[in-house]
């Protein structure tokens, strides 16, 4: 499953080249084609071939009954949150409300912020994304001929890759009739973006992503009058090629149930965004996400890497390093950053919400914690070593960058839109303990030790 990781050149991160697109474009606008335009599929075929849609009715009734359900019932237990993220060393609310869900231990990175799943097909409202999953995957990509036909019920597997086996789900929602604010999309003038223009993260490389699309023509509850379809505008998928202001970009409207694919390397070739149409609409997105650094299994087996090299006296309880050589320090001091920053300020950030609708990953932290506390236990025995001089430069570069980080982590939790949140939601800056603290020997602030260490190389260990 663990792949290459995409990389793609991200426009929306890379300030130079986006600053380089809008000034060569001018006040001038990309041109787009949509389905009533001369020219659509001729532009699809040849520059966004990757693109696939597959219309509601080759989905079952029953399973687009039961989907729905379930979207509108995880919403309605508060799963899905806006995600406080990093744009361009920004916090800023995805417009989206998200929940991740996936195989049991699994996370998914994007713009610096690690979703944890919510294992998928074991809850009621798990199984049915789960069928939905199974249904996408199976899905064999449709020749020519049978993509015009709309309603091409979808073959078999395709017999020479298998299914895809995608192990996270990343669930949207959005109500423009919510939002105070929608920006505009603006290079094209699509209209409402409900997502920008973006790259897939973190997917093994050409992994397909494939949606599925619901809009709720009507509120739950309310007489089912037939929409008039003239009365209410699409939700649609704007996909532009990446670092080009020539080739149109390509606007595909999605009726409720509709579902496309992105194949082959469409996600690093191409960008995409949503644009929001009339109504509110969920979207559960299916990936292949690159995890060979993001599941618990990983993250617990490097701990024990990092904590093979400590000694516990039987008798005394108390720990002493196996080795000290500076290589050994080095690995050590790198998993505890991973672990610190990638694990547990991660989650701690996003507050309690985890536990509110999902206790799978109440343990393994509270076991993560324990791990990196004797990390911060090993520490200060490194510092007692022989070859100070060697092994303050070995442990400074890590020490400032966990400075760094820490400092980075308190901003964010303390930032005056993470302060909007509710109490339950709100970012929690842990681990964190006070100078007195007789478990820590190493102080939270780590300033102090690093100006020694940067001062005094010779003797410079506390
Ligand atoms: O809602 C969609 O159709 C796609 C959303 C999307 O691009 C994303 O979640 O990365
Ligand atoms: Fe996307």
């Amino acid at each position: 499953m663990c792949g290459l990781r995409a990389q793609p050149l991200d426009a929306q991160n890379n300030r130079e080249g986006r600053r380089r697109l809008l000034q060569e474009l001018g006040d001038q606008k990309i041109p787009f084609l949509g389905p009533t335009d001369q020219g659509y599929q001729q532009l699809w075929d040849s520059s966004y071939a990757g693109l696939v849609l597959r219309r509601s009715c080759s989905v079952p009734v029953e399973l687009h009954s039961h989907v729905q359900a379930a979207f509108l019932t995880l919403r309605k237990k508060g799963c899905l949150l806006r995600d406080l993220v990093r744009v361009r060393d920004r916090d800023v609310f995805t417009a989206v409300s998200r929940a991740l869900l996936g195989e049991p231990g699994h996370t998914y990175r994007y713009l610096d912020t690690r979703l944890f799943t919510k294992p998928l097909g074991l809850g009621d409202n798990e199984k049915p994304v789960a069928q939905l999953k199974h249904s996408l995957s199976d899905y064999h990509i449709e020749d020519k001929e049978n993509q015009e036909d709309r309603c091409s019920q979808p073959s078999s597997p395709c017999l020479c890759t298998g299914p895809v086996k995608f192990n996270v789900t990343l669930l949207n929602f959005m109500d423009p009739a919510a939002m105070s604010h929608i920006k505009e999309e603006p290079y094209c003038g699509m209209g409402k973006m409900a997502v920008g223009w973006h790259h897939d993260e973190n997917l093994v490389t050409h992994s397909p992503v494939a949606v599925y699309s619901y809009s709720c023509y009507m509120a739950p509850g309310e007489a089912s009058s037939d929409p008039s379809i003239s009365e209410r505008s699409y939700w649609r998928i704007g996909l532009k090629v990446a670092w080009d202001i020539h080739t149109p970009g390509l606007m595909l409207p999605l009726e409720s149930g509709d579902c496309y694919y992105m194949r082959d390397d469409l996600n690093s070739t191409h960008q995409h965004c949503v644009l929001a149409g009339d109504t509110a609409r969920f979207s559960s997105t299916h990936r292949v996400a690159e995890c060979s650094k993001g599941t618990l299994t990983y993250i617990q087996s490097r701990c024990q890497e990092a904590l093979s090299n400590l000694r516990t006296d039987p008798e005394t309880g108390s720990h002493s390093l196996l080795a000290l050589l500076p290589t050994t320090l080095q690995l050590c001091e790198e998993i505890h950053n991973e672990v610190e920053f990638e694990w547990l300020r991660q989650y701690w950030f996003q507050g309690r919400r985890y536990t509110r609708f999902c206790r799978w990953w109440s343990r393994p932290m509270e076991q993560l914690e324990s791990d990196w506390r004797l990390l911060e236990t090993m520490e200060e025995d490194g510092r007692a070593g022989d070859n100070r001089r060697e092994m303050a430069e070995t442990l400074l570069s890590a020490l400032t960058d966990r400075h760094q980080q820490r400092q980075t982590w308190r901003d964010r939790c303390h930032s005056t839109l993470a302060q909007t949140l509710p109490p339950e939601e709100a970012p929690v800056d842990r681990p964190f303990w006070g100078v007195d603290d007789p478990r820590m020997p190493l102080p939270f602030d780590l300033a102090e030790i690093i100006s020694r260490v940067e001062s005094k190389p010779q003797k410079c260990l506390p």
